[in-house]
């Protein structure tokens, strides 16, 4: 097959990590022949200082006409002062609601080989496999925003609409998995968790015979995630809870680095980064852990390209690297080794089960 594929390396560890993920496309592509064009934009702090705008019109424009986007990650110091006009992460946001991309599909499935690297205890941890499904384009992030000598304020609003779709997406994984949603919220304070809760019950109780739900407030939730962390299939819930709850269930793996995310909504084009930031304080030194990544590529080869078996490839190659003990230094911090060498052993181990005979028959 033939892709265009548009690569937005973005800041600090972005570049970094993109580049291991863009090199494991590339050697998919030539293994199983298909191709791929991989083209770079600038987005985020680094097209602030190119272009003065976290989201040139160039960049989008390729991101729409794309078959599908990598993104490392946004933002940093030299782009926080509070007094700043532009920010980064407004251009992840912007790109995200452009492309209308309301569903955040983030996986946890901590792998045996870094159980050690988790602040969880390993029996709690066994056989854990859930899916954050993350509201990603309404909600407090892209309320009306203001600020006056008292104060500031954050509007958080959804309509019905929104919290539909995400939810039917969300029941969809469902049937594919275990069939049960947890969908999280903040019902007993918040006016926006009412409506969520509302709506969440009664889409899946009309649509959804054969999925069961159940409703969790946010804050004990994150507790549960810990303590009972395999008591949960697929959990969906509105954009901020969403975003930080994933971030503490990346502990339930070991690190932020070995998270992987895609961005769908109902158009053609989709969005696929790791949930981690731009990481200043381990930028350009050369040892971010690419697996969040990579990863993301392979679903990027799974949910926009259609090539299931290929994605499979890339998934199994991490596994089977993480397995032989090679470990960035996140996880192992004394003799872990750096981005470059991590993404050359997946590349090495990429197809060694699976051939193109076999991918085709
Ligand atoms: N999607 C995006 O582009 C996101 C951007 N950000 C931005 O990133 C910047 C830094 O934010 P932080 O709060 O520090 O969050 P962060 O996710 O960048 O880093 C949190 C911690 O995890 C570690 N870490 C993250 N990714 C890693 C990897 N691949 N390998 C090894 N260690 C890794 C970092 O070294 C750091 O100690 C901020 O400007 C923030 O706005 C934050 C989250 C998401
Ligand atoms: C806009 C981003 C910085 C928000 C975030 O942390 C994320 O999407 O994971
Ligand atoms: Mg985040």
């Amino acid at each position: 097959m033939h892709a265009e594929i548009v690569v937005l390396p973005g800041d600090g560890i972005g570049p970094e990590v993109t580049a291991a993920a863009a090199a494991v496309l590339r050697t998919v592509g030539q293994r199983y022949r298909h191709r791929f064009d991989l083209h770079e934009h600038a987005i985020g702090g680094a097209a602030i200082d190119a272009h003065g705008d976290p989201l040139p019109e160039k960049t989008l424009a390729a991101c729409r006409n794309a078959d599908a986007v990598l993104l490392g990650a946004v933002g940093g110091p030299q782009w926080s002062d509070p007094q700043a006009k532009v920010r980064p992460e407004q251009g992840l946001l912007a790109l995200r609601k452009a492309l209308g991309l309301y569903a955040n599909l983030r996986p946890v499935r901590p792998h045996p080989a870094t159980l050690g690297a988790a602040p969880i205890k390993p029996h709690l941890l066994a056989g854990v496999d859930l899916l954050v499904v993350r509201e990603l384009t309404g909600g407090i992030y892209f309320g009306d925003k203001t600020r006056d000598a008292d104060g500031a304020s954050d509007v958080c609003r959804y309509s019905v609409a929104e919290v539909e779709r995400v939810v039917r997406r969300a029941c969809v994984l469902a049937r594919q998995r275990r069939g049960h949603v947890t969908s999280v919220d903040k019902a007993n304070v918040l006016e926006t968790s009412r409506l969520w809760r509302e709506v969440a019950t009664r889409v899946a109780r009309d649509e959804f015979s054969d999925v069961t739900i159940e409703h969790q407030l946010v804050d004990s939730m994150a507790m549960h995630l810990l303590s009972k962390p395999r008591a949960f299939d697929v959990v969906v819930t509105e954009n901020m809870f969403g975003d930080i709850l994933t971030d503490e269930a990346s502990m339930l793996a070991g690190s932020m680095g070995l998270l992987p995310s895609a961005s769908l909504g109902d158009g053609r084009v989709g969005l696929y980064e790791p949930i981690h930031g731009s990481a200043p304080d381990i930028a350009g030194r050369g040892i971010a852990n690419p697996c969040g990544a990579i990863l993301s590529a392979a679903m990027l080869l799974r949910h926009s390209l259609g090539l299931e078996l290929e994605a499979g490839c890339v998934e199994r190659a991490v596994s089977a690297a993480l397995e032989d003990g090679i470990l960035t230094r996140d996880l192992a911090p004394e003799r872990g080794v750096g981005t470059v060498r991590f993404a050359a052993e997946v590349i090495e181990r990429i197809g060694a089960d699976c051939h193109v005979a076999e991918l085709r028959d």
